[in-house]
């Protein structure tokens, strides 16, 4: 059955939020608490939403989603400090106080620092057990940390509390440093549901390099390992499109980027009298890739997406010269997205509009790709609407090509 695209007015770009990047709590670890009384520390970084168990108690009190300290008897204020996965630059954070409503933390700040290994062996092991305290010896070996270290990117703030409106708690960030370790103050005690960190990954390309997993030498240029993010989207209903470019095998379609069924759709789909099937629309997500480089081939898996799946996708890329560029980002990524091709659109295909299957890691090289050189940035289009678990970009990085 041949394609046939029918014109759709694109979408305008959403904004250039720092909640459109990778959240970086997922591979992080929480390296110290103060206090895990009623809830461990370690539930801030879960990738799953905050849960409400009612009437379920365990012997601390409610049973709660999220890292909730004992009301304070005594002075000072509660912390934890979090190890992320890869150094990464932080543009973002949520506090979610989800189900937190008498017990929400009425006020944090939340500092990073650059630590050396041997700065994180001042930390001493974690026990993060709920019902406990920090002893005053292991307080007293996280203090040697030199305070200095510490740089604030949320000066104190209030929270609101933990019903649908007031959960959410966005704070935005504008130093571009490069971090390993997050501290999350909360004055003086209690609850928060989830941390979420949105930032980008800032590996050194010989780091990169050195991790290369595949056997043609190829890296994927997009991974958020590497360093790639998400620049813009159509839509992220169920499933954020940062996901299609985790590590790690799929689980669920919770893992992947997942599109809301297009309300304004026919109620019946027609085929003409060639047997092209009308299509409806489309969606689309862009991203910066972690690397610039060329691009030999191309993975568009659809795990887990059975009866969501899309009809087909098609893949572009571009160079952009001065490709970290926040608002350069912003303005190109949705340019002439779907069908129609703008005159201005930097994008060009690397992979034509191809049909797609359900479940099924689809692998694209050689003359199913389009020769359009290195590429700094990606993006991936469905039609018309639906789900991919994963997108893999790999190749070489352009810098290989200069030296
Ligand atoms: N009902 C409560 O939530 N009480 C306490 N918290 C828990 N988790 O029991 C508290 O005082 O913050």
């Amino acid at each position: 059955m041949a394609l046939r695209p029918v014109t759709t007015i694109p979408k305008s770009c959403p904004s250039l939020e720092f909640t459109r990047m990778n959240n970086l709590s997922r591979g992080s670890t929480i390296l110290f608490s103060t206090d895990d009384f009623f809830a461990e520390a370690e539930n801030l970084l879960k990738d799953t939403e905050a849960e409400w168990k009612e009437g379920v108690y365990v012997p601390e009190g409610k049973w709660m989603d999220g890292w909730e300290t004992r009301r304070k008897r005594i002075s000072g204020h509660d912390f934890c400090i979090i190890k992320l996965e890869c150094p990464s630059v932080i543009y973002g954070f949520e506090c979610d106080t989800s189900f937190f409503t008498g017990n929400f933390t009425p006020c944090v700040s939340i500092q990073a620092a650059r630590l050396s290994p041997s700065e994180e062996n001042l930390i001493p092991p974690r026990k993060g057990v709920r019902g406990q305290a920090a002893s005053a010896e292991d307080m007293k070996k996280v203090e040697r940390i030199n305070s200095q270290k510490w740089t604030t990117l949320v000066a104190k703030t209030r929270l609101g509390a933990g019903y649908s409106d007031t959960c959410h708690n966005y704070m935005g960030v504008e130093n571009r440093e490069i971090w390993t370790h997050v501290r999350l103050n909360y004055f003086p005690d209690g609850g928060v549901a989830r941390l979420r960190i949105f930032g980008r990954v800032e590996k050194s390309i010989q780091e990169i390099l050195s991790k290369r997993p595949d056997q043609t030498g190829f890296i994927d240029l997009l991974a958020m390992k590497n360093g790639g993010y998400c620049i813009g989207l159509s839509d992220a209903h169920y499933g954020h499109p940062r996901n299609l470019i985790l590590e790690g095998k799929t689980r669920n379609l919770s893992d992947g980027w997942e599109t809301a069924r297009k309300l304004q759709r026919p109620e019946t789909l027609a085929e003409d009298d060639n047997g092209n099937l009308d299509l409806y629309g489309f969606e689309w997500a862009a991203f910066r890739l972690g690397v610039p480089g060329s691009v030999y081939r191309v993975d568009v898996d659809t795990a887990t997406f059975k009866g969501n799946y899309p009809y087909a996708c098609k893949v572009e890329g571009c160079f952009v010269n001065q490709n970290d560029d926040e608002e350069i980002q912003g303005n190109i990524a949705g340019i002439g997205a779907g069908f129609d091709q703008c005159e201005n659109s930097p994008w060009r295909s690397l992979l034509n509009m191809t049909m797609l299957e359900p479940d099924k890691n689809h692998t694209f090289d050689g003359s199913s790709l389009q020769k359009i050189g290195p590429i700094s940035h990606i993006r991936v289009t469905i039609f018309p609407d639906g789900g991919l678990a994963k997108l893999r970009i790999w190749g070489v990085p352009s810098l290989l090509w200069e030296s």
